[in-house]
């Protein structure tokens, strides 16, 4: 499990691009027949990426996180970015689409992870996994591709229409730290998350996905009156602390798993600020 100690806000000026790109991107997250995870200090959230292709792949416990079993004390969200497959949880199939999620709870044992048949088209799954701890177990609970709460939101006009499918929140599927959901562009959008917004109650990480392979997704991070960006491509994941900005303009249309732990889960608890006044 790859380590990324929490950064402060003034860090990021004396950054180089590859000091950005080291901190805040995940990339190489999908490799298959691996599981890779990392940990970022900030909120303790474990990202990971879970790619069974020849067989199917049993999630283990780390050193890192003292447990034998990674559920032990510990939530997750699993959003399938590839192909059909399966997650069993003690000896339940869920099956999941491209775009579905799963919520896993404390207390899960044995989980185990698998494609099915390949389809030339969409390949073998990518399990998406955003974990945070967890003080109390709620049921595992599988939501479908573009289920959930939607909120339609943004106008072509600005270049921002998207569909938000909100499935692991307040009123919705609970967890205890974990918000999680799926954001969709309409074709011809580019922009997200714009008007941009903060949470210093929250980190948060987005997993693009969807997006073509030479098309990229320029993300804007760092506090809003000293922005910075990384040129992100398909299935890479971005670590935003509490303290930043966190927006994008696609060279394609795309989608993007958006997922939140910390203080509190109130969707709605951003810390606003109008476009004219980044920097
Ligand atoms: O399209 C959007 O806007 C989002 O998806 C925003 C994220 O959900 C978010 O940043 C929630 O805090
Ligand atoms: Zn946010």
């Amino acid at each position: 499990m790859e380590q990324r100690y929490a950064t402060a806000p003034d860090q990021v000026p004396g950054m180089t691009t590859e000091d950005l790109r080291g901190r805040y991107l995940v990339p190489e997250l999908f490799v298959d027949d691996e599981i890779r995870t990392v940990y970022t200090h900030h909120d303790r959230v474990v990202l990971g990426g879970i790619s069974p292709v020849s067989a199917p792949l049993t999630l283990p416990g780390y050193p890192e996180i003292r447990s034998e079993q990674f559920f032990e004390h510990r939530e997750a969200g699993i959003v399938n970015v590839g192909g059909t497959g399966t997650i069993t949880v003690d000896g339940t199939e869920h099956r999941l689409e491209h775009g579905a999620c799963l919520y896993v709870g404390r207390g899960a044992v044995d989980v185990v992870l698998a494609s099915e048949e390949p389809t030339a088209e969409a390949g073998p799954a990518r399990f998406y996994l955003f974990s945070a701890p967890a003080h109390t177990a709620y049921p595992t609970t599988l939501v479908p591709p573009g289920q959930g709460t939607v909120r339609e939101l943004g106008d072509p006009l600005t270049s921002n229409r998207r569909t938000l499918n909100q499935y692991i929140h307040e009123n919705g599927v609970r967890s205890c730290q974990v918000v999680m959901g799926v954001t969709t562009l309409y074709p011809g959008s580019m922009w997200n998350t714009m008007p941009a917004h903060t949470h210093d109650r929250r980190t948060e990480c987005y997993l693009y996905f969807d997006l073509p392979a030479e098309a990229r997704v320029i993300h804007i991070l760092g506090e809003p009156t000293e922005t910075r960006h990384l040129v992100i491509g398909n299935r890479e994941a971005v670590i935003s602390p509490s303290w930043s900005v966190h927006s994008g303009v696609g060279t394609a249309s795309y989608s993007f798993v958006w997922a939140m732990a910390g203080e509190n889960q109130a969707f709605d608890d951003m810390d606003g600020f109008s476009v004219s006044t980044m920097r």
